[in-house]
């Protein structure tokens, strides 16, 4: 009784809430679940897709209740502002505390938590002051106070060294559930990329309470992203051919882009808006070179974006391309049909622009976590869009090396593993693309463990929505549209069968 009167009120009260400080019209399938049991209290351990809407998950409870504090550690800076910006943009009472924080704003946040009735509702942090004696000491006075309501764990995958983002500062976060006690406070984590033993270390290392925990997840897989794979021809002697054949092939996909686009909407491409779109590249000198090359055909405006890049130049890059829709073009050239980033993975994780429309790895992406997540960033509004990766043996074998020059070059007990580590995520790296057997994304929920997941008891949308095709993505790869012979005929340019792993069948 006690629980329908629980359900009826906070369902209505979570929508109003949804809707009058979030903005948003309805919940995403499965958000809704989540959030009632991050409400009722329990730990909740969250591995949903990139643009899931996983962070409104600990949002909307730490707004929904008139008190209390909910601490969020999140590993990057970047999007901890992305974060905080648009939380005070919808009036939200939000603060972090991080190395840009200026000594006057750090005293007036602390000061607040400290006062019994913090008006902060949602605190930013990084790991690393989580881990200080200082903050720690602060944070058991909260909790002492009655006043922290819960912990969330954003990126939680950077906890295991079986991730692609592994944080030292993260494996520490064991100290929430051994300190905060008494009462105990409830811990949700969330990440988009954990494979099985990533999972098993965030739940270890966390301290979740498996008796009363609450799994959720969605298919690794994004269904609104049409993935390909593009083969580069093996010219071991001409690289500098190689080079250009590929910069052909991708001008040519962008033309046929465009004047599919054109023909869609039935106007000259010159009035839309231009297209947002992302080539990753491995080296900061790539990301210069090939947007000056891209940006040779006039339809295109390609931007270079590394860590080389000086902070507030990055910024201003990021927030162009973000408002796409009110690009001006550089004097004398027309408006252009596409506003690319060329970027290292400087540029990555949290990346929240919603009309990506196409994400390219011009060279083939060195962990498969980091492939989701890149890829990831394409079609976050929910509407078709494309990932392609460039591949060809030449840059598997010479990533390969590279993993293992930096492992070499390393010195400390962890080397080896982590070199290891590695290595194994580049291998389905080199299975995804070098497959030409299996559907694109069934590889990649195969690659998350999620029918693993499944086993474990994990609750996921209902699925009364699926398309009936004969395609397991509904043709949303190159495998279902192309079949195995089409993909052999383009894989053969690359290389012979014996050059290839044996990963293929
Ligand atoms: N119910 C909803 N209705 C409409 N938009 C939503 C809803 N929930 C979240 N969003 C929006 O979806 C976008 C992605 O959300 P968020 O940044 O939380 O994604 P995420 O799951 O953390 O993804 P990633 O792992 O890729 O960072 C945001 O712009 C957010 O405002």
């Amino acid at each position: 009784m006690a629980r329908v009167s629980f359900v009826t009120r906070e369902r209505a009260n979570m929508k109003w809430t949804l809707k009058k400080v979030f903005k948003k019209d309805g919940f995403r399938p499965l958000q809704e679940e989540v959030i009632i049991s991050v409400i009722e209290g329990h730990d909740v351990f969250l591995q949903a897709s990139t643009s899931f809407g996983k962070s409104l998950c600990y949002q909307l409870p730490a707004v929904l209740k008139e008190w209390g504090l909910t601490l969020v550690v999140c590993p990057l800076l970047a999007l901890m502002t992305d974060q905080v910006n648009y939380l005070k943009g919808l009036g939200v009472s939000v603060a972090t505390i991080n190395s840009n924080t200026s000594s006057e704003e750090r005293q007036r946040v602390m000061d607040d938590m400290l006062c019994g009735h913090p008006s902060t509702r949602i605190l930013y942090v990084t790991p690393e002051l989580l881990q200080t004696e200082n903050f720690r000491r602060r944070l058991l006075i909260v909790h002492r106070q009655r006043q922290l309501v819960r912990v969330a764990i954003d990126e939680a995958h950077c906890i295991s060294e079986w991730g692609h983002d592994f944080r030292t500062a993260y494996k520490e976060l064991g100290w929430l559930r051994k300190n905060l006690v008494n009462p105990k406070i409830p811990i949700t984590a969330v990440t988009a990329t954990a494979t099985p033993n990533v999972r098993e270390d965030i739940i270890g290392i966390l301290g979740l309470n498996l008796n009363d925990l609450r799994l959720f997840n969605t298919p690794s897989d994004r269904p609104n992203i049409h993935y390909e794979v593009r083969y580069r021809p093996n010219l071991e002697d001409d690289s500098a051919e190689a080079e250009s054949s590929q910069l052909l092939n991708l001008h040519n996909w962008l033309k046929a882009t465009r004047l599919r686009r054109e023909a869609r909407l039935g106007i000259e491409g010159s009035q839309n808006p231009p297209m947002s779109g992302i080539v990753y590249v491995g080296t900061r000198m790539m990301a210069e070179q090939l947007a000056v090359k891209l940006s040779s055909d006039e339809t295109v405006h390609a931007i270079a974006y590394h860590a080389g890049v000086e902070a507030k130049k990055r910024t201003e890059i990021q927030s162009t391309w973000k408002s796409s829709r009110s690009f001006q073009p550089a004097q004398g050239r027309p408006n252009p049909t596409f506003s690319i980033i060329v970027a290292t993975n400087a540029f990555g994780m949290g990346i929240d622009n919603p009309d990506v429309r196409f994400v390219v790895h011009w060279t083939p992406p060195k962990s498969f976590e980091s492939f989701v997540q890149e890829s990831g960033r394409a079609g976050r509004d929910g509407c078709a869009a494309v990932s392609l990766v460039y591949y060809g043996i030449q840059e598997r074998d010479h990533i390969r090396n590279l993993i293992f020059r930096d492992a070499e070059s390393h010195r400390g007990p962890n080397t080896k593993e982590n070199r290891d580590v590695k290595v194994l995520s580049f291998g389905k790296v080199i299975k995804y693309c070098e497959t030409i057997t299996r559907c694109r994304h069934e590889l990649i929920k195969e690659f998350f463990g999620d029918h693993e997941l499944e086993e474990m008891g994990s609750q996921r949308p209902a699925s009364d929505n699926v398309p009936v095709s004969s395609s397991p993505c509904d043709f949303a790869c190159d495998f279902c549209k192309e079949g195995r012979g089409g993909l052999a005929m383009r894989r053969a340019k690359m290389g012979s069968e014996t050059e290839l792993y044996a990963y293929n069948e």
